[in-house]
């Protein structure tokens, strides 16, 4: 089961969850957020982590041109993108990306094509607050294309067992506050997480 923790916003923060084993730092470039980082800052952290660690820069209805300067500035491996128009030009693209579906209903879940997907549940406004999507939705479908995101935290992550997704992405759920992680919490979340079948 692949890690990312999402809404990094300073070196100790980074280190902490490298610590915990994680595969992925998530940095949150849509300014609403609380977790919204500049690509500069997200460039300082970068340029201090260890290898093999992959950093995923997060954007909202953003364009092409904004998300390759962003991502080349900030040195982001992976672009996690939120497209609600479905108006982006994946070829366009100068670095990997991932889409992410925002789940309104299980219909969201049937007639994927072959990629991988982040699954987040549909808020109003955006992401990051801890709700959850229904996991009966996911009976019955193959889950291994699917980062699962959305209210998880280490108390409910064994719920996942035996679904077979490919990983899981969390933000709230190992906050102490709003852009500040606990270190607990993320070796809990780790954790709990690696010992997911
Ligand atoms: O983290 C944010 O502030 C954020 C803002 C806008 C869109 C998405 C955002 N976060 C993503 O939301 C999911 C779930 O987070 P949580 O664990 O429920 O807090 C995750 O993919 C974050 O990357």
């Amino acid at each position: 089961m692949r890690v990312k923790i999402c809404g990094i916003t300073n070196l100790q923060d980074a280190l902490d969850a490298i610590n915990t084993g994680v595969d992925a730092l998530g940095f949150v470039f849509y300014a609403d957020s609380p977790r919204y980082i500049t690509p500069l800052k997200a460039k300082e952290i970068v340029d201090k982590l260890p290898p093999f660690v992959q950093t995923v820069g997060l954007f909202v209805n953003e364009n092409e041109n904004f998300i390759n300067e962003v991502c080349s500035e900030a040195k982001m491996q992976l672009a996690q993108i939120i497209d609600d128009n479905d108006i982006l030009d994946y070829e366009l693209l100068e670095v990997k990306s991932v889409k992410v579906i925002r789940v309104k209903s299980q219909k969201d879940l049937k007639n994927l094509n072959n990629d991988y997907y982040l699954l987040d549940a549909f808020v109003d406004g955006f992401g990051g607050v801890g709700k959850r999507i229904a996991l009966e939705w996911f009976e019955d479908i193959d889950c291994s294309r699917f980062i699962l995101a959305g209210g998880l935290t280490s108390s409910n992550l064994k719920e996942l067992n035996n679904y077979g997704f490919y990983g899981v992405d969390v933000s709230s759920g190992v906050e102490e506050s709003k852009g500040k992680k606990s270190k607990q919490k993320m070796i809990d979340f780790v954790k709990e997480a690696n010992e997911i079948k």
